[in-house]
């Protein structure tokens, strides 16, 4: 038992106030676990672009003032009643995507969606209707059930999962959304090995996604992204052809380019942009009679896809994945045990580091173009 357990901690939080406004690094008070609850020391979180999308105040379900990140890693500081899954001591990762077992989602096995705190998490709250963070005794919401911007917080015990203790938590944190979903989008999706698949969008999300189709045997990955800079990063993480749609000649789209080079188009097609326009070019790159295009990417409010009917008609298939379709809790130590064994890269990712007080300039630096990832040490400010 640690000696803060059933005990109220102050800590430094990252608050966001309002939509579009920084970060502020404040103190909050983070109250204890309650029934089926686990308090976890945050050690290290990743930014990810969806953090971004809500702070932004592009996401339909943003809500204010809230304490954002879902990308986090570290210890269970104590655990409420009830709690069997985790110890105290226990390397972590909170997860977005809870997994209870359970629920009709869970045993479907069907889906990796769970519906036991669905409901409440885009509420901002914990499972009973309340919130864990006070800031001057206003409550503060909680962000997608892991809020790993804060050096606690609280998580429902379905959305949290123990990790082997010889994985650095500053590597393994990036399994709480990037590397996971990546991976899971091209693993779960059959076919892939022997098969033409390109890649919209080359961040953390479409890195992994050239990484792990390359992995299973992709015949060719053709990666698409408008920023120049990204073509080495496609090439290193397996990608056997970039291109840069705005070179292309002037009214000349990228999914005629497409089809045109790989005789009628793609078996697979993955959009990792969040541009709803992009996301139709994905799905028309794909060739008749068999294409697959899988939207990962986040679209902001009011955002709409569309296509002819007729794409559909004649045999491609529109799909989307969240969290790559992985069951956290169950295969999130598997993925630490192929990470250990050098078999899913993500150091490679890894490209800024900074401390907790700097997180606004973490988030400044996604929009630079040079960073794939930014891992925040939550223990120095
Ligand atoms: N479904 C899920 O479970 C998850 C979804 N996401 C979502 O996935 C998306 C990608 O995330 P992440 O990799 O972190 O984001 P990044 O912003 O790092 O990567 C997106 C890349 O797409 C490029 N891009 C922008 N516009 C175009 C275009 N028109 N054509 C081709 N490329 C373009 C960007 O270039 P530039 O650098 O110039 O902007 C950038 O390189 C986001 O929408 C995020 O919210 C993330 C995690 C989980
Ligand atoms: N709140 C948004 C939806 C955002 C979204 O689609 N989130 C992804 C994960 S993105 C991680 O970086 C997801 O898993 N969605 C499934 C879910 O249950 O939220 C909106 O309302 O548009
Ligand atoms: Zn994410
Ligand atoms: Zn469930």
């Amino acid at each position: 038992m640690s000696d803060t357990a059933g005990k109220p901690i102050k800590c430094k939080a990252a608050i966001c106030w309002g939509a579009g406004e920084p970060l502020k690094v404040e103190e909050v008070e983070v109250a204890p676990p309650q029934a089926h609850e686990v308090r976890i020391r945050i050690l290290y979180t990743g930014i990810c672009h969806t953090d971004e999308y809500t702070r932004s105040g592009k996401d339909p379900e943003g809500l204010f003032p809230v304490i954002l990140g879902h990308e986090g890693g570290g210890v269970v500081e104590s655990i409420g009643e009830g709690v069997t899954s985790v110890a105290v001591g226990d390397h972590v990762i909170p997860l977005y995507t809870a997994e209870c077992k359970e629920c009709k989602f869970c045993k479907s096995g069907k889906t990796n969606l769970c519906g036991k705190v669905r409901a409440t998490q885009g509420k901002g709250l914990m499972p009973d209707n309340t919130s864990r963070f006070t800031k001057d005794g206003q409550p503060i919401h909680h962000f997608m059930g892991t809020s790993t911007f804060s050096q606690y917080t609280v998580v429902a015990d379905v959305s949290v999962v123990a990790v082997d203790k010889k994985a650095p938590l500053e590597k393994v944190c990036l399994l709480g959304c990037g590397i996971t979903t990546a991976w899971g989008a091209v693993v779960k999706q059959p076919g892939i090995k022997g098969s033409s698949v390109a890649v919209f969008g080359c961040g953390a999300i479409g890195l992994g996604v050239i990484a792990t189709s390359a992995l299973v045997g992709a015949s060719s990955i053709i990666a698409v992204d408008t920023n120049p800079g990204k073509e080495s990063w496609a090439k290193k993480m397996g990608a056997t052809q970039f291109i840069n749609p705005t070179t292309l000649p002037e009214g000349k789209k990228i999914q005629d380019h497409l089809v045109e080079i790989t005789d009628g188009g793609l078996d697979f097609t993955f959009d990792a942009t969040g541009n709803v326009h992009v996301m139709r070019a994905a799905l028309e790159a794909c060739h008749k009679g068999w294409g697959v295009s899988t939207i990962i990417g986040v679209a902001a409010a009011g955002q709409e896809i569309s296509t002819r009917p007729f794409q559909l008609v004649t045999g491609r298939v529109w799909r989307g994945s969240a969290f790559g379709g992985v069951k956290g809790r169950t295969e999130i130590p598997g993925l630490v045990e192929d990470y250990l064994n050098g078999k899913v890269k993500i150091d490679e990712y890894v490209t800024h580091h900074r401390k907790f007080l700097e997180i606004n300039e973490g988030f400044n630096d996604m929009h630079a173009g040079d960073c794939i990832r930014c891992v925040v040490d939550m223990t120095v400010l």
